[in-house]
C-alpha cells in the first residue's frame, strides 16, 4: 500500500527582485506503508519545502501529492488526520509547561486523561527527558529540549505518517539514539516515516530507502546499502557520505579545504 505518492511536483518561490527560485522541480517518488524513508540534500536543496507540501502547509504549483490515497490539495483535512509533523519550528504554548502542552495535544487527539498521563511519562522517559523539568514553561527550554517535547507529541498516538524534519538535529548523542529507536519502533508497529536529515550515519542505519535531492531535483533513490555497494566499484571505501558527494557534485578536495 502506498503511504505517499508524489507525481511530477514542482514548487516555485518568487523572491523580492522578481527572481524565481525552483525549490522543487518535477519530482516523483512513492513511499510504501511502514517504510522509513530518508530525504537527504545540501542546505537549500528543497527538503523542508517537500515535507511542508506533504504536510498540506504549502500548495504544489504543479503535479499531485497523495497521502494514503488522499490528495493534499483536494482533501487536506483527511490528510491532516493521518500525519504528524516534527520540525524545529514546532509550535507550542510557550508560557505553558511541557506537561500542559502535551496534555493539551492529548486532549485534541481524544486520549483519556489517565492514558495521556501514563503515555506522556513513558515517552518522556524513553527519550531521556529530565522528569523534574516537565512542569517548567517551554520558553525556558533549550532547542534540544523543545525538540524532545515535539517528538513526544508526535508519538502520543500512533500516527499513520510521521513527517520528521531533521528530528535529531540539536540532540545530544544519547537522545539522538533514543529518538532513532522510537522511530524504528513506530515503523515496526505500522507507522510510515519520512525524515529529512543531514546525518549520514543516521540515514544509513535507520532508513529502508533514501533519496538525495539537489537544487530541487531528485538525483538518486534507493536502499542505502545498495547505493554504497554500487559506488564501491569506483571508490572501494565508499560510505553514504561518498554517495552524497558523488550525487550532489561536491568533492572531497573542497571539503578538505573548508576544514583547513
Ligand atoms: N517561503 C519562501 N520564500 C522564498 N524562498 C523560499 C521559501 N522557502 C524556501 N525557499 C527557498 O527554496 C529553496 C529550498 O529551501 P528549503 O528550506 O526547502 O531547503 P532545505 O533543503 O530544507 O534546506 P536546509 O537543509 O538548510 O534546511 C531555498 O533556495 C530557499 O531559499
Amino acid at each position: 500500500m502506498l503511504a505517499v505518492s508524489v507525481k511530477n511536483v514542482s514548487k516555485f518561490f518568487k523572491r523580492k527582485k522578481g527572481e524565481v527560485v525552483k525549490a522543487i522541480e518535477n519530482m516523483s517518488f512513492d513511499v510504501q506503508k511502514g517504510e522509513i524513508f530518508g530525504i537527504l540534500g545540501p542546505n537549500g536543496s528543497g527538503k523542508s519545502t517537500l515535507i511542508r507540501m506533504i504536510a498540506t502547509l504549502l500548495i504544489p504549483d504543479e503535479g499531485s501529492i497523495k497521502v494514503f490515497g488522499h490528495d493534499v490539495n483536494k482533501e487536506p483535512e483527511k490528510v491532516r488526520k493521518l500525519i504528524h509533523r516534527v520540525s524545529v519550528e514546532a509550535s507550542f504554548f510557550k508560557k505553558l509547561s511541557a506537561y500542559e502542552n502535551l496534555f493539551f495535544s492529548a486532549g485534541i487527539y481524544g486520549l483519556s486523561k489517565k492514558y495521556a498521563l501514563k503515555k506522556i511519562h513513558e515517552l518522556m522517559a524513553s527519550i531521556g527527558f529530565n522528569h523534574s523539568r516537565l512542569k517548567d514553561p517551554i520558553e525556558d527550554f533549550s532547542r534540544g529540549m523543545q525538540q524532545k517535547v515535539s517528538i513526544a507529541r508526535a508519538f502520543l498516538t500512533k500516527p499513520s505518517l510521521l513527517l520528521l524534519d531533521e528530528p535529531t538535529t540539536g540532540l545530544d548523542p544519547r537522545a539522538k539514539r533514543e529518538v532513532q529507536e522510537l522511530v524504528h519502533k513506530a515503523s515496526t508497529e505500522g507507522s510510515t516515516i519520512l525524515l529529512s536529515t543531514h546525518d549520514m550515519d543516521e540515514a544509513y542505519k535507520l532508513c529502508h530507502r533514501i533519496m538525495i535531492i539537489h537544487k530541487g531535483k531528485l538525483v538518486v533513490i534507493g536502499e542505502p546499502k545498495k547505493l554504497v555497494e554500487n559506488l564501491r566499484k569506483k571508490y572501494p571505501n565508499a560510505s553514504l557520505e561518498t554517495v552524497f558527494f558523488e550525487y550532489t557534485g561536491e568533492n572531497f578536495e573542497q571539503i578538505d579545504l573548508e576544514v583547513v
